[in-house]
């Protein structure tokens, strides 16, 4: 088996789509082992069933407290021992224990340059703050909310006519480049991390990570 991953996912997955892919073709190295989501309803779960991925619902309301549902999640990510957790879209702030039993092996990707627009509805956040550049950044995923150890960051500017759906469908076509890119990286064990920095071939990257460039 090449280098075992568990994706976990809240909603459509076009990122855990781009994995996939990517996987399919050969261009990423790694065995998508299980697809988790706390969304029954969540159609990333379709992506999965439909590459013969293993599928799992945790949905967070059934459970007492978030220990408790991160308990189970830890439970049923760890039967598959994947090397790599990836989060992607997963929408559970997880908590100090849970981020501790993953430290430096697992990934988020957050629709933001950060550590500008940590949380939620970031489109719309940036357009209001009448920002001139937007993007997305990986993350190794530490217990502060993202706040852990940028890895990349892919950046577009902010059009007068944009609204937070032009934006976003920007913003996602960065995320598909990106995340395979440092999953890839980490896959390779290219991508490593300590002390809270994040580290690649050996060199510590900077605090806001690699700076993609598209190609033009
Ligand atoms: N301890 C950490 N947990 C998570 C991180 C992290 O860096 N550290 N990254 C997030 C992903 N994320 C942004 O990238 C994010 C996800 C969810 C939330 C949030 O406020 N969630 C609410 C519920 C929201 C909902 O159900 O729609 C909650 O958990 O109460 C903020 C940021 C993944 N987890
Ligand atoms: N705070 C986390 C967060 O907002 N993550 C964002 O959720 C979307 C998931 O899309 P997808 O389900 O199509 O991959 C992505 O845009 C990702 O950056």
């Amino acid at each position: 088996m090449s280098f075992p991953i568990v994706v976990l996912i809240s909603g459509s997955g076009s990122n855990l789509q781009a994995l996939i892919d990517q996987s399919l073709q050969g261009v990423l190295n790694v065995t998508i082992s299980a697809v988790i989501s706390n969304k029954a309803d969540a159609y990333g779960l379709e992506r999965a069933k439909e590459a013969g991925i293993p599928t799992h619902v945790l949905n967070h309301k059934s459970y007492g407290s978030r220990e408790e549902f991160d308990t189970a999640l830890q439970s049923t990510i760890d039967r598959y021992h994947p090397k790599l957790v990836v989060l992607a879209g997963f929408m559970r702030i997880l908590t100090e224990d849970f981020t501790r039993h993953y430290e430096g092996r697992m990934l988020n990707i957050h629709p933001s340059l950060l550590p500008k627009f940590k949380g939620l509805n970031t489109h719309q956040r940036v357009i209001d703050a009448k920002e001139t550049e937007h993007g997305v950044s990986v993350h190794f995923v530490s217990a502060e909310l993202d706040a852990g150890a940028v890895v990349v960051q892919a950046r577009t500017p902010v059009e007068p006519s944009d609204n937070a759906k032009t934006l976003a469908e920007r913003v996602h076509k960065l995320e598909h480049i990106i995340y395979p890119l440092a999953v890839k990286w980490f896959s390779e064990e290219r991508l490593t991390h300590q002390d809270k920095y994040a580290f690649l071939d050996g060199q510590k990257l900077p605090v806001n990570g690699l700076d993609y460039q598209e190609k033009t």
